[in-house]
């Protein structure tokens, strides 16, 4: 096959990977790790990614509550994550999700390119837009869509095939809505803070944006990544994923968060460290490619509403953990920033 690697980013991005894979053509060199990370990985077996189950924080007896806040907050405080379960949405729901997102990325190429973004814009199908020289590029396709405030949307680029898709993400978003209610609450009550004190700090107009991620098949998973390393610069986070793929830095080491059918995984992103002041931590991770199995997952970043100021908890300030952060506005901007050039940002909300 012609071989394209003599192509700038730009040129590379207003082509899908999925097209490359289609048409043969080899990772061209932009999409080739230029780095040897010898940061061992931990398979998804071997993976003790934390579980938490929010029903428990609803209907259960005092002490067991007690015990899932417990288990809650040393989670968010080690590994900045956790698998949810009792969020409420059954698996066979969570599979229809999943299956709609397949069925969207297997449509031929102009199904799929009504819904193209711009290389430089954000929302659309396409990829993330041009890195910083030197960065490398990420082995996916992706959908991006503002899902709240309602009057962010622009329907143009939500997909009308396969058609229980806008459906399915609409009833998906109230039922996400729900968890990170439940989420936010319990995370303040572990805290020992007023229960809706991050809900307020998320403000009324508070960001979802959804992401349908598309990694396709890679013959070089040991040269390239579907993701780069990175925090992310939300509040938080949700992810369901279809395989294993995605892995978390924790004690140097890669661990693969393993794929359980009914679970969600709860990430923190920078502003959840930021509002803790520094006791969740918002964790890096990636995605890994492989040569088997092609991988999808469906993202949500819940992000506080734009133009709002965000500051630690003044109840998570004392003698003995001075403020960290100072009081900071649209942090997501700075992120993708930093992010462009494969940083993270966070040092930049330090006091
Ligand atoms: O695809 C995944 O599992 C993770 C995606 C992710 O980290 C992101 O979109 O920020
Ligand atoms: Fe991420």
């Amino acid at each position: 096959m012609a071989g394209v690697s003599h192509l700038p980013p730009e040129v590379l991005l207003s082509k899908r990977v999925q097209e490359m894979v289609i048409n043969g053509e080899e990772p061209p060199a932009p999409y080739i790790c230029r780095h040897v990370d010898a940061t061992p990985e931990v398979s998804a077996a071997l993976s003790p990614v934390p579980i938490i189950d929010l029903s428990l924080f609803s209907s259960s007896t005092p002490e067991t509550k007690q015990k899932e806040l417990q288990k809650l907050r040393s989670a968010l405080s080690s590994w900045g994550c956790f698998q949810a379960i009792g969020h409420g949405m059954s698996t066979s729901f969570l599979d229809n999700i999943r299956q709609a997102a397949k069925e969207y990325f297997e449509q031929p190429m102009e199904e799929k390119k009504k819904q193209a973004k711009g290389v430089e814009e954000f929302e659309g199908y396409g990829a993330d837009p041009v890195p910083a020289e030197g960065q490398f590029l990420d082995w996916s396709d992706r959908l991006f869509l503002d899902v709240y405030p309602e009057d962010r949307r622009k329907l143009r680029f939500w997909p009308e095939r396969p058609e229980s898709f806008r459906g399915l993400l609409e009833e998906y978003s109230l039922k996400i809505k729900m968890v990170t209610e439940i989420t936010s609450k319990a995370m303040a009550k572990s805290l020992n803070l007023e229960e809706n004190c991050f809900l307020t700090q998320f403000g009324e107009r508070a960001q979802y944006q959804a992401r349908f991620n598309y990694y396709a098949r890679c013959h070089r998973p040991d040269l390239v990544l579907g993701l780069k390393p990175h925090s992310d610069g939300t509040g938080y986070t949700i992810i369901l994923q279809d395989e294993d793929g995605l892995q978390v830095l924790k004690d140097e080491q890669w661990f693969t968060v393993p794929k359980i059918s009914e679970a969600l995984l709860v990430l923190m992103g920078d502003q959840m460290e930021i509002m803790t002041n520094g006791i969740f931590k918002s964790p890096v991770h990636r995605v890994v490619t492989s040569s088997e199995k092609e991988r999808i997952s469906v993202i949500v970043f819940y992000t506080p509403e734009v133009n709002k100021e965000i500051r630690p908890e003044d109840g998570l300030i004392n003698e003995e953990r001075p403020r960290l952060f100072k009081n900071v506005k649209d942090y997501a901007d700075i992120h993708m920033e930093f992010y462009n050039r494969g940083q993270r940002a966070l040092h930049t909300a330090i006091v």
